[in-house]
């Protein structure tokens, strides 16, 4: 676009900080350093206990350092999309991503209802182009996409005409009820219509799926004949080719499963991701990409604008590399049972990231610049970009392919298909299974290899290299998906973030390395630092949540005695910390509820660090001494197909803790009953007797009761019934567990 900063399109605005709520971070940070200080000048007098627990305070107080340094400065942006559209003929073509690994997971009506959003959204349609990459290689989605385009033929008229709000026909049908201000003619009848349409697309998808029409393999299916979705060849086929480039028609809509064969690792999401960018190369080659899970629907029409103001109407393009929305979800269960604290984030942790070097990538809803992805460093820019780069070593061997990366590296003219039928074969070249082998593709080019979290990794590798990047928080928010519906679900995907953060952390691409040797901030990597160490919060919270029952057990102490003043701020830092918390929750209109599950059941809870992070530990260390793989474990997606199914699906039980015979219950479970095995014998005075007056006393005592508390979901588990209740197997692991490091516990401390 010519000079889009004459006109005003996006602005950056520093955010004022709730200022109790900052006392309250600098006064947690001097309770710590009050804390570590009395420690450290009474280690002599003590022994290993004291030792541990210096340790484990200091872990947390660095956790805190962290977080008040990643939050310090939050910004926000502000976008003007009335101020673009006086351009609209410049605007710039945008890819459209979706991506979906198993139509069972996740069920054909939900990417469905995610790709008619984007087919959907306010932009010059002729300008956009939807891939969706299917990893499970099913012939249903293939079927449910080809019946969406025939219904979006329909549908995005419609929105468009009638300005829809939210144009995920699920969510369209289930929220609104026909707007009463809606006194149009006609709008009534083609709402009806559009009702039957959606209703007719849904029952069909239903019948694919229950088989009830079976697919025709010898016709447009030919392909998906006796396909193994572990090995097969390349599919591509062009659904809507908008062959007429009309800017109010439909956008392209192509669907592609990459080729799969057992010997060569896919790399799953981040596999996905570079076959989509090389089809779209050879293809449309916009210069902007879109990408979104499958379940992430575009809740606001103007996404693309929002985008753009931000990508377009900086003077530097390295303020851009991305435009990040944060992520977000529908249908949330009341009091957030499974503490997800998205309000937090929103608030706090995506502006805080904003005011440094820039959001992380979170792997959907994220707008990201073609040549960012394909490597484009901030000195090439300025400097030299020498054609050596396009290499095949680089690119791999398709010319096509090479001649697309180099327009858009070197910002020159883009090929403009007439027919994307054309491109198809070169198409098959680049996605398949061998394409990446000795080249740069997931090394320096691309979606970026090596860990589960492949999102973090790459927006990471992004900042390296000096991008900056952009949160866009429009209202209404942007993308909305779907969040887990079942805390076995929850726990699988955190011990899988943990895991690919952990796998860079403990690799080559730790972003410490990338501040001293490239040009990620210092703060950035302090803030890269506090998601990647999530997952080794397990061992000092272990050892933490060990110490009181142990010295109860043993009959010492790891606190002052109740005489000893130094108790007191031990308990302060205690309560300002939790007050702190419970401040925010109720400062933005959340319950003490919601608070409590945090708590319990956050990701930075007891119950998380000693099952989903612990595992996740596990995990890593067995990949990193060669034992096992780590593999992604794709989230079960829940499904809402019409309006009137949703009340009826609404279960009182929703977001309860739920048990299995998993392993990943056991070492939680042994830790509760430590800690009323620690409170029984103290209350019976059954402890050997304590060195000097050196014996357990009231401080260990309650943060024994804490710890039980912190395990509140676990205590009912032992009292629930069928999937509420803790499994008898379980049980007797977790009991011999704890018998064994009783056992372990020396019987007289001064022995
Ligand atoms: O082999 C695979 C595995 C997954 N996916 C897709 O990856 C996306 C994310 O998978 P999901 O199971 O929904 O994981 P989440 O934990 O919900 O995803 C978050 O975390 C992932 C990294 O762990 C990121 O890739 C995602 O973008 C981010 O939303 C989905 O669209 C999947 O279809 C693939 O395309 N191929
Ligand atoms: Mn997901």
């Amino acid at each position: 676009m010519e000079n889009p900063q004459s006109l005003l399109l996006c602005e950056k605005t520093a955010l004022k900080i709730n200022a109790l709520q900052k006392t309250l971070e600098i006064a947690i940070l001097f309770l710590f350093v009050f804390v570590l200080v009395y420690r450290l000048l009474s280690l002599r007098d003590h022994g290993f206990v004291w030792l541990l627990a210096f340790a484990c305070e200091s872990w947390f107080a660095f956790n805190w350092v962290l977080i008040l340094i990643t939050q310090w400065t939050p910004v926000e942006y502000k976008t003007n999309p009335h101020n673009l559209l006086q351009h609209v003929s410049e605007l710039p073509p945008v890819d459209m991503f979706v991506t979906t690994a198993d139509a069972k997971l996740e069920p054909p009506i939900i990417t469905v209802n995610t790709v008619l959003s984007l087919l959907a959204v306010d932009y010059p349609t002729h300008k956009l182009a939807c891939y969706v990459s299917d990893d499970g290689c099913s012939p249903l989605t293939l079927y449910t996409l080809i019946e969406a385009s025939k219904f979006a033929k329909l549908w995005v008229p419609f929105c468009k005409k009638y300005h829809v709000q939210v144009r995920a026909p699920f969510r369209y049908f289930s929220n609104n009820p026909i707007l009463s201000s809606y006194n149009l003619s006609g709008f009534h009848q083609e709402w009806t219509k559009m009702k039957d349409e959606y209703e007719k697309l849904c029952k069909k998808i239903e019948d694919a799926v229950r088989n009830l029409a079976p697919l025709d393999f010898s016709r447009d299916y030919v392909d998906f004949a006796r396909i193994d979705s572990r090995n097969h060849p390349t599919i591509i086929k062009v659904i809507w080719d908008a062959k007429e480039r009309i800017s109010n028609g439909l956008p392209h809509l192509v669907y592609v499963t990459r080729e799969k064969r057992p010997n060569h690792s896919h790399h799953y999401k981040a596999g996905a991701m570079n076959a989509l960018t090389r089809v779209s190369g050879v293809m449309t080659n916009a210069p902007f990409m879109l990408n979104v899970d499958c379940d992430m629907y575009a809740n606001n029409p103007k996404i693309v604008l929002h985008a753009m103001c931000l990508l377009l109407g900086f003077k530097h393009e390295k303020e851009g590399a991305f435009v990040q929305f944060p992520q977000m979800f529908y249908d949330t269960l009341e009091d957030d049972p499974f503490g997800s604290n998205v309000v937090e984030a929103v608030k706090k942790i995506w502006p805080g990231l904003a005011g440094i070097q820039g959001p992380i990538y979170a792997g959907t809803g994220c707008f990201h610049r073609r040549k960012v992805i394909y490597g484009l460093s901030l000195t090439d820019n300025e400097g030299n970009l020498t054609s050596e780069r396009l290499n095949e070593e680089c690119f791999g061997n398709s010319p096509e392919l090479i001649r697309s990366a180099t327009q858009i590296l070197l910002e020159e003219n883009i090929d403009q298909l007439d027919d994307l039928s054309c491109a198809v074969e070169i198409a098959y070249q680049v996605a398949g299974s061998e394409y990446e082998d000795d080249t740069l593709w997931g090394k320096k080019v691309g979606w970026v290899y090596g860990s589960v979290s492949e999102d973090v990794l790459t927006g990471m590798k992004i900042h390296a290299r000096g991008w900056k990047s952009i949160l866009c928080t429009p209202e209404p928010p942007g993308f909305l998906g779907t969040g887990p519906s079942t805390t076995h679900v929850m726990l699988i995907q955190r011990k899988r973030w943990i895991t690919g953060l952990l796998e860079i952390l403990f690799s080559k691409n730790c972003p410490i390395f990338a501040t001293l040797y490239a040009k990620l901030e210092f703060r950035q990597c302090l803030a890269y630092l506090r998601i990647l160490i999530w997952g080794l919060l397990s061992v000092p919270d272990l050892c933490y949540a060990l110490l009181p029952a142990y010295c109860i057990i043993t009959n010492s102490h790891f606190l002052p005695k109740i005489e000893e003043p130094t108790l007191i701020i031990f308990a302060a830092l205690f309560l300002i910390k939790h007050l702190y918390t419970l401040h925010s929750y109720l400062d933005s209109g959340r319950s003490i509820r919601a608070w409590w599950n945090q708590l319990t059941v956050g990701p930075w809870s007891k119950i998380t660090t000693l099952t989903a992070s612990l595992f996740g530990l596990v995990t890593v260390v067995f990949k990193l001494l060669g034992i096992s793989e780590v593999i992604f474990e794709v989230t079960q997606k829940e499904q809402y197909s019409s309006s009137s199914d949703q009340e009826a699906t609404y279960d009182a039980n929703a977001g309860r803790f739920t048990f299995d015979g998993s392993t990943i219950f056991v070492p939680a479970t042994a830790l509760l009953f430590l800690q009323f095995t620690a409170l029984v014998t103290a209350a019976l005075g059954l402890q050997p007797p304590a060195l000097g007056v050196n014996g357990a006393g009231i401080g260990e005592m309650m943060c024994s009761v804490w710890v039980v508390l912190c395990f509140w979901p676990f205590v009912k588990g032992l009292f629930g019934k069928g999937k509420y209740g803790i499994p008898m197997v379980t049980i007797v692991k977790s009991a011999v567990l704890a018998l064994l490091f009783m056992h372990s516990c020396p019987k007289n401390i001064t022995s």
